[in-house]
This record gives structure tokens, sequence and C-alpha cells, in this order.
């Protein structure tokens, strides 16, 4: 077990942001806290780097338990925040070198620049990097030490998605490699992709935790069917819910329930599987995204 959590609690005055939480996190695995914004998970991630301190609960890093996150304990984890701040006329290499320097041990800037794809960049300025660039600059930060886990707190937000996809190939590299990530995300696809295991927290709380399969086979939700339409009859439709601009139920007969679409017009639906989505709102009644 490379990080432990007990009964972890952070109260801002009356506001419970991290309410008695509990986890285990494996050596080797993607760890994810599955949650929509102001959930706490900024806050959990946050006290494990050493940035804020708990309220109440036991922290156990590599097997002990901690009171403070020590600099020996820095030494081997990874920080990539939500908001980093650079300096802007500094280039990719120098920035690197920059955070390099923090550390007595870790991969060199060359390495770095290497394992986010930023070759061709090493002497941009930071200032003319794209937001995908800028998000892989600052995961490559987060690795200069060459730590045994790092944390990632909303690597991917605001990024199209082939940048998505390129911060996911390099944590599922940095995995690969027997390392750690332990990664805060409100997007659904995200945590489902690269996640070994799930904890789905909201109101400060975990709600449920599992692989994102257990996670959508405990649900025990079916098939689903979405649609777009103006308007739709709750008669006919009773269990129908709105997500945004589409509409979707649960069914267990597909035959029938495409039937009763066609009966009403409605030609343009597809059925899914169940997704941790359809899970976080089965059991909170919400969306994850705003
Ligand atoms: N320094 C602070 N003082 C007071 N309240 C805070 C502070 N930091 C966070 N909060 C509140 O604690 C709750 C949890 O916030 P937190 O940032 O941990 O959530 P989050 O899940 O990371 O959300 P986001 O995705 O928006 O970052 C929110 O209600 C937030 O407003």
């Amino acid at each position: 077990m490379i990080l432990a959590v007990k009964n972890l609690k952070k109260y801002y005055g009356d506001l419970k942001a991290v309410n008695n939480i509990s986890f285990e996190v494996k050596r080797g695995t993607v760890f994810s806290l599955l949650g929509p914004n102001g959930a706490g998970k900024t806050t959990t991630v946050e006290i494990l780097e050493g940035l804020r301190k708990k309220t109440g609960g036991e922290i156990y890093y590599f097997g002990e338990k901690v009171n403070d996150i020590t600099k020996s304990i820095k030494e081997k984890i990874g920080v990539a925040l939500q908001k980093t701040e650079l300096f802007k006329e500094l280039t990719v290499l120098e920035t690197v070198k920059l955070f390099r320097s923090f550390y007595q041990k870790g991969f060199t800037p060359k390495e770095i620049v290497d394992m986010v794809g930023l070759n061709e960049k090493a002497k941009s300025r930071v200032k003319n990097l794209s937001g995908g660039q800028l998000q892989r600059l600052v995961l490559g930060l987060a690795f200069v030490n060459d730590p045994e886990i790092i944390f990632l707190d909303e690597p991917t937000t605001g990024l199209d998605p082939q940048s998505r996809r390129h911060i996911w190939e390099i944590i599922q590299a940095f995995k690969k490699s027997g390392k750690t990530i332990f990664l805060t995300t409100h997007y659904m696809e995200e945590a489902e992709r690269l996640a070994d295991m799930v904890c789905i927290i909201d109101n400060g709380k975990i709600v449920a935790s599992g692989s994102p399969d257990e996670l959508i086979k405990s649900s025990g939700l079916k098939s689903i069917i979405e649609f777009q339409a103006d308007n739709i009859s709750t008669t006919h439709f009773p269990n129908c819910k709105k997500l945004g601009d589409k509409f979707f139920f649960e069914t267990t007969n597909v035959a029938e329930d495409i039937q009763k679409l066609l009966a009403n017009g409605i030609e343009d639906f597809i059925v899914r599987h169940p997704t941790l989505e359809d899970v976080f709102l089965k059991l909170t009644g919400k969306k994850l995204r705003d």
C-alpha cells in the first residue's frame, strides 16, 4: 500500500469540505477521486501533498503513519496542481531545469521533455504554448523527481479531445513503468478509461468505491436509451430524465421500448451501456458536470 487515508476530515468553519473519508491506494495503480465541482477533491489532494492542514483523521505513506508531509515524503511524490503558475518568459527546457533543481534526484530535464512529447517545443517560451502543451509541461514537472506517486488534480479540464488523449497516454505510460497515479477528475470517461480504482465523492463524502466495472455492475443499472427531442410524453416514458439537451431512461426491455419510441415519432436514439455518469446520477440525483 503506497498511501492510505482513514477518516480524513477538513472543515472550513461550518463547511465540512472533506467529511470523514477513508481509502487505500495500491502501488502501480491509477486511483481516481471522481466527483463534481466542490466535492472536496482539491482539498483532499492538497492535504496529501502537504499544502493544507487536515482537521482530523490519519494519513499513511509508504506503510507508515505520518503527521506531517515531511521533506523526505515530498521527495517521493510528484505534484501537478490544478493551477500551476509558471514563468511565461522561460522556455520549456528552462522551466523543467528550474523545477528539477528543487530536488536531489530525478530524471534529466531532457528525459522529462521527451516523456511528455515536448521535444519540438523545448526552446519555446511558456507563453507561446497551446493549452494542451502547457498541460503536458505541467505533467512533466510532476515527474521531475522520478516520484513513486504523482498527484494530478483535474489534469485535462478544458482541453480538447486530442490533447486529453495525449495526457491519458502519458499517464498510462507512467503507470506501465510501475508508478502510482492519484487522479482527481470530474470527467467520468477519464476515470473509466484510466482508473483501476475509483472513489466517487460528493459533498465531502465517498458515496461509492470500486473498479469502474464493479461500480457499474453494483449499481444494478441495465441498458440506457438516450435520445434528443423537443418534448416527450411523461405518460409513455415515466422514468425518462433530462441531462443537458438529452433525454434518457433505463430499459429492461429494449425491443419494447424501441417500439414505444418509434410510435412516439422518436427515430434518432441510441442504446448504450451504463457509465459512471449514470452511476453518479443514480447515487446522488445529480450530474457530474455543471
Ligand atoms: N480555502 C477555503 N476556504 C473555505 N472554503 C473552501 C476553501 N477551499 C475550498 N473550500 C470549499 O470546500 C468545498 C470543497 O472544495 P474543493 O476545491 O476541495 O472541491 P473540488 O472537488 O476540488 O472542486 P473543483 O473541481 O471545483 O476544484 C467547496 O465547497 C469549496 O467552496
